[in-house]
């Protein structure tokens, strides 16, 4: 029921005048094939008892009336009802991306159901409204043709309209069985339709085309795409074999009805006790209920596949916050008294190992902060914590002494500019990439090539065909169109180029709180890192930075070096303190200095 309700407010807020234009229409076709088929036996009658012509053409006028009107209308209908359904998709597939942007964390996007859940409510968020109000007037115009036809069969013969209702009984009962199978089955086959989709992306995406062809894995992936398609096929066949065979029974029954009534209709008119004209209407009357009874329990099992599907819809947005949020938050005030992690243990769920175990740590206010570790040893994590993705499952991450979780997150990640490892590339324009750092300045030019510049952007950017404005994408076109002569295609960006737009992005929030680097220069040449890592370290100075590198000569004047291990901080110091310490840090760095050192030798002997 509260589907219903939804759908129909839905519905109502998205196109109140197309909707009432839809309603109106329908309202008026549906006692059409009643007011025909009735001017259809009087006229024959009036014709069989040798009416005068004047008598006959007054309903002959009204019959071609009723024909035209029928013909007509529906044309209207459709428009009202294509157009409330357009309308409907573009308020449904605001509020449900409304409602993901709530999701404060990421865990939702890492749960296969959930996913799932988002995938069905994409597919039918927009058009159940549509379907439902559709499927509402068209039960009520079935029901006001059956009534009507119903009516004119008592006339004839009582039994008649009761043998047609007990008949509509087992397709009813049939066809809801149908639906509820048929919602059950979509749900079933949409981890197998994700996997296929994703394979299917894989095989069109020009990040995956290099490896693709280089590999020689494109039959490999392209017959993991076809193995689910042909799951899914099997579990379609399977249904439309149950569905063609419960229907064809159904089909049996109905024409059992009709041509036992017609059987008797024939009788009693040979024996004189219905007219030609009864014969007529019986004939119109019969086909009438059964089609309006066969509508009615269509759409009625259709409404019901609709609603359990509809629900997809209705939970996601209905989903609060993945993360508590307080209510009221505290306020979030500047960076003074640094960030505390007390006692911390976090894994990404009770299947996963712990990734952090009990860690305490202070990041203390204006420093740099070098975090160091080995793959997998929870640097990553510790980033996405600071940053509220989740919560601890143990302890607390404490920003000037308060809980994040007091804090509004929105707020909290106000304060924060980052580069992610797994920064994005975004399909838009080089202006855009940066921009979309902070959006208060996403059409401020200067301060956009102040951040390029200082990410070392600035020249390359310049040199692209439309500088700044150029489109960086080979998926699209420049501007909206599908192409013209005007419009080049995108263009493509290496590697260190879309990580300096992402530090660019980073600098655009430089005036935060706290800025995070996650290996912001492993993707760039030595002098580049080189001359970041110099740029960095003067606007470092003062602020409060989180440096994540695996290149240790980058982080090695960091203010303090902090060695996770085993989900602990395993190390802290300086740079000196941790080599005379002889520890993880020493290890690693000593390794990677010698590289160096035994190139050297080489090089000089050349
Ligand atoms: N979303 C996730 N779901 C489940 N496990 C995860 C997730 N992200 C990371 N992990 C696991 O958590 C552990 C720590 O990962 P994390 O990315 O924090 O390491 P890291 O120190 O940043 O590693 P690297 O140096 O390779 O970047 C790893 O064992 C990883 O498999």
């Amino acid at each position: 029921m509260r589907g219903i309700v939804e759908a129909l407010r839905l519905t109502w807020r998205a196109s109140p005048w197309f909707t009432t234009v839809f309603v109106a229409l329908t309202l008026l076709t549906a006692p059409m094939p009643v007011v025909t088929a009735w001017l259809t036996k009087l006229v024959l009658d009036d014709i069989i008892a040798g009416a005068e012509p004047g008598a006959v053409l007054g309903k002959a006028v009204g019959l071609a009336a009723a024909g035209l009107a029928t013909g007509l209308i529906p044309n209207l209908t459709q428009y009202a009802s294509r157009e409330t359904e357009r309308r409907v998709g573009l308020l449904a597939q605001e509020r449900l991306f409304t409602a993901t942007e709530r999701f404060v964390g990421m865990a939702r996007f890492e749960d296969p159901v959930f996913l799932n859940r988002i995938q069905m409510a994409m597919q039918h968020g927009g058009s159940t409204p549509g379907v439902l109000v559709s499927a509402i007037l068209s039960t009520v115009s079935s029901v006001v043709t059956g009534l009507g036809f119903l009516g004119s069969l008592l006339v004839i013969s009582p039994w008649i309209p009761v043998v047609i209702l007990a008949s509509a009984v087992p397709v009813l009962a049939t066809e809801m069985w149908l639906a509820r199978s048929r919602a059950d089955l979509s749900w079933r086959l949409s981890p197998i339709e994700r996997r296929e989709m994703f394979f299917r992306d894989l095989l069109t995406s020009t990040q995956a085309a290099k490896e693709i062809r280089l590999f020689g894995i494109g039959a490999y992936l392209r017959e993991r795409m076809t193995t689910q398609r042909r799951r899914s096929n099997v579990e379609n066949r399977r249904m439309d074999l149950r569905q063609i065979s419960a229907q064809a029974l159904i089909g049996l029954l109905g024409t059992a009805v009709a041509s036992g009534t017609l059987f008797w209709a024939v009788l009693a008119a040979a024996g004189g006790d219905i007219s030609i004209g009864d014969i007529s209407l019986l004939v119109a009357a019969v086909g009438g209920v059964q089609s309006a009874a066969t509508s009615l329990v269509h759409t009625v099992a259709g409404f019901h596949q609709q609603l359990m599907l509809f629900d997809h819809y209705l939970r996601v947005v209905a989903a609060g916050p993945d993360l508590p949020v307080a209510s009221p938050p505290a306020a979030i005030t500047p960076l003074e008294h640094g960030i505390v992690f007390k006692d911390v243990w976090f894994r990404y769920s009770p299947d996963h190992p712990w990734v952090l175990r009990g860690l305490n740590l202070t990041i203390p206010n204006g420093r740099t902060v070098g975090l160091i570790g080995r793959n997998g040893a929870g640097k990553s994590t510790l980033i996405k914590l600071l940053c509220r993705m989740y919560d601890p499952e143990r302890g607390a991450v404490l920003w000037n002494g308060v809980d994040l979780r007091e804090l509004d997150p929105a707020e909290l990640r106000a304060r924060i500019g980052a580069v992610f490892q797994d920064y994005m590339e975004y399909d838009l324009t080089a202006a855009e990439n940066i921009g979309l750092g902070d959006l208060a300045y996403v059409s401020d030019r200067d301060r956009i090539v102040a951040a390029a510049e200082r990410a070392g952007a600035h020249t390359f950017v310049e040199r692209l065909p439309r500088s700044y404005d150029t489109l960086l994408s080979r998926l699209f076109f420049q501007g909206d169109d599908v192409g013209g002569a005007d419009d080049g295609a995108g263009v493509v960006l290496s590697g260190g180029q879309w990580q300096r737009l992402a530090l660019a992005r980073a600098h655009l929030r430089s005036g935060r709180d706290l800025m995070i680097l996650d290996e912001p220069s492993s993707g760039l040449d030595a002098e580049a890192e080189y001359e970041i890592h110099h740029k960095l370290r003067q606007f470092r100075t003062g602020r409060t930075n989180v440096l994540i590198s695996h290149r240790l000569n980058t982080v090695r004047d960091a203010d303090l070096l902090v060695v996770l291990d085993e989900g602990v901080v395993a190390e802290r110091g300086t740079h000196e303190e941790l080599m005379a310490l002889s520890g993880v840090y020493a290890s690693l760095f000593s390794m990677q200095a010698e590289g160096y050192l035994d190139a050297l030798p080489e090089r000089a002997t050349r």
